[in-house]
């Protein structure tokens, strides 16, 4: 079974613990978080976020990596429940990680600068 079939099945998950579809926060984490509204898990994204920061670094003192995997899971289940409560889903990530595949982010920054410099100069 492959890695995107995991996230498919925990976007399932956390579908089914939406208000309107009866999750119950006395029970269940997610249905916590959603309950609670966007400010409560938004500030869960932010300490995931800095948390795998402090992973990393642990990595650079002679960590083996573990602690960074953990923290990276911690954070993209807590993105995986904004997707949910703003109706995209993973697979909306994965299409647009495709969609950018072969275009280098050099090139790409190049070309956004461009046609700033091109609206620039005609306003
Ligand atoms: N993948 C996860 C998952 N990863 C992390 N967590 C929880 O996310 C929280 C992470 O917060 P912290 O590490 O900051 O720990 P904490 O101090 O307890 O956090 P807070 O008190 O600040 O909320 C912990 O409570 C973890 O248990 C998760 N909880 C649930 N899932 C998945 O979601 C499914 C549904 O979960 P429920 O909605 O709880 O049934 C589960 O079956 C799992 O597949």
């Amino acid at each position: 079974m492959s890695s995107t079939d995991a996230l498919a099945r925990l976007a399932a998950v956390i579908e089914s613990r939406k208000p309107a579809n009866g999750g119950d926060p006395e029970k269940s984490y997610v249905a916590r978080l959603l309950h609670k509204g966007p400010d409560a898990f938004l500030k869960k994204i932010g300490e995931e976020a800095t948390e795998t920061v402090m992973a990393a670094k642990d990595c650079d003192q002679g960590g083996d990596g573990q602690k960074l995997v953990n923290e990276v899971a911690d954070l993209w289940f807590h993105c995986m429940i904004a997707l949910a409560h703003y109706g995209k889903t993973p697979a909306d990530v994965v299409d647009e990680l495709s969609r950018r595949e072969g275009l280098s982010g050099l090139e790409e920054k190049a070309l956004r600068k461009a046609v700033a410099r091109e609206a620039e100069s005609k306003s």
